[in-house]
């Protein structure tokens, strides 16, 4: 039969509820105003190391007296009439974490207390595991700062082109504010430096900047990845679960790379969760509110495919709050040359080289309409840098450019030459895919999918060939 009281609502029977009591994980023990047993749960008898039933009736002074356990925050309730919390240790070397309630009539007399106890050892151990995750989490927080430190290192952002200085003006200003930011621009001109550039000047340089690939994710796994899911959320989940990585990125910064890529259905929850900070795994039922700033780029062209109802309107609105478009390498020449000495000096580190550019080619390279931007002028440089023979790199005799994507009328000086490899067969093959890779994104104008597919690969695959 239901019934209800005002303090708590009850569907269950009453016989439902002693099951209840009996099958509870906690010691549940009950007393009268005298310290007389009037229950004692399974779990009770469990912790003190006797039979819970002949516990019933006894006095809890008499017990301790006896020496079963130690001390009876039951009745230092009942004494004083309000609720006692203590660790209390039994005969049989178990320690119990006890919180003792008394249940009062209305001139405030004890009518019964409620014990309820736990095994101390799990809170030991809980506190154990919290202890380790701390300790954890503050090693991956030095580790995060140090690698953020050594990342910025060498990571300049080159910015010596009037277009440039624009945009570096609105990214300082926006670094400042936790405004969404939308960076636009082709393949290879520099995005992901600028999310990076903006997160080191931000309010939240401390904490951390989370790369994600919104276009190497697979699919099926992209709800799991960004929101987490709990233990047994769907065949093949890890046992322990996972956060997601708007929980990763909490308090700092998400830097959501080629986010066209994201399926619809994706689309859906990340405007949600942008909206509320709130995330729920897959599997649970619980929320965890996120604070985290986020950051969009792209070099396909949203408008149109909002047009073709690929991208959702209101989440390109969403992430358009401050757009920032990164003008290609071919309209700011003034960097051309400041870049490839950039890469050239870090490479001359790295190598204990001491090369250096001849004149023609800085002009050669200023001259090229780099279809794939600054990481192919990363590319050329490092490839003229390892096939050189000489100090001086020079581009006529060691390198060629496509004729067809020169900028300047005046090419005498790029004649078509087969170029000289040198190093061990597996780095020349490297060398020469990543030629091609580049080769054939340019021809797709920065269309990852669709040089993947050109190429014969998984843009996924792509992806990892093109960080590497
Ligand atoms: N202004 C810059 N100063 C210094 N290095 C730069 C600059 N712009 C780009 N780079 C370098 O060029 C390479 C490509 O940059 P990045 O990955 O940021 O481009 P992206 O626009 O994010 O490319 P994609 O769209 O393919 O993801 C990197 O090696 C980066 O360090």
């Amino acid at each position: 039969m239901a019934w209800e009281s005002s303090e708590v609502a009850v569907v269950c029977s009453r016989e439902e509820l002693i099951q209840v009591i009996i099958n509870s994980y906690d010691a549940i023990l009950v007393t009268d105003k005298s310290g007389n047993v009037l229950l004692a749960n399974r779990s009770t008898g469990r912790l003190l190391g006797v039979d819970h039933k002949k516990l019933v009736g006894k006095n809890v002074r008499d017990l301790v007296k006896e020496g079963l356990y130690d001390r009876s925050t039951a009745w230092e309730a009942t004494e004083t009439r309000s609720v006692v919390t203590g660790l209390i240790r039994s005969k049989y070397g178990t320690t119990l974490m006890a919180t003792s309630t008394p249940v009062l009539d209305k001139n405030g007399d004890v009518v019964m207390v409620i014990t309820n106890s736990r095994d101390q050892h799990l809170f030991d151990k809980f506190m154990e595991l919290l202890e380790r995750e701390r300790s954890n989490a503050n090693r991956y927080k030095k580790a995060m700062e140090y690698l953020a430190e050594a990342d910025s290192e060498g990571k300049e952002i080159v910015a010596e082109s009037p277009q440039m200085q624009q945009v570096m003006t609105v990214a300082s200003a926006a670094a400042k504010t936790d405004s969404t930011i939308m960076l636009f621009g082709e393949s290879g001109t520099g995005k992901e430096v600028m999310a990076r550039y903006i997160h080191r000047n931000s309010l939240r340089a401390k904490e951390p900047f989370i790369p994600v690939n919104c276009a190497a994710i697979p699919s099926e796994l992209m709800e799991s990845e960004f929101f987490g899911y709990v233990a047994g959320a769907f065949t093949g989940a890890s046992t322990q679960g996972k956060p997601g990585l708007f929980e990763i990125a909490h308090k700092g910064t998400l830097f959501l790379d080629e986010v066209a890529e994201l399926p619809l259905p994706v689309q859906s929850k990340l405007l949600r969760v942008l909206e509320t900070g709130d995330v729920q795994r897959l599997g649970s039922t619980s929320i965890h509110r996120t604070n985290v700033r986020l950051i969009a780029a792209t070099n396909r062209d949203l408008k149109t495919m909002m047009a073709q109802g690929l991208f959702r309107r209101d989440l390109y609105y969403r992430l358009n709050v401050v757009p920032i478009k990164l003008p290609p390498l071919r309209e700011r020449p003034e960097d051309i040359p400041i870049l490839a000495n950039k890469f050239l000096d870090e490479l001359n580190r790295k190598y204990s080289f001491k090369k250096t550019f001849t004149k023609q080619t800085l002009e050669a390279f200023t001259n090229y309409n780099w279809p794939g931007n600054v990481r192919e002028l990363r590319n050329v440089v490092e490839r003229l840098v390892v096939t050189s023979t000489s100090d001086y790199l020079n581009f006529e005799g060691d390198q060629s450019l496509p004729n067809s994507s020169r900028r300047s009328s005046d090419t005498s000086h790029l004649r078509q030459t087969s170029t000289v490899y040198r190093g061990t067969l597996k780095s020349v093959l490297q060398m020469v895919e990543k030629e091609y890779i580049n080769q054939v994104i340019s021809e797709c104008e920065g269309r990852i999918s669709e040089a993947a597919q050109l190429l014969g690969i998984h843009r996924t695959v792509l992806y990892r060939k093109l960080r590497d």
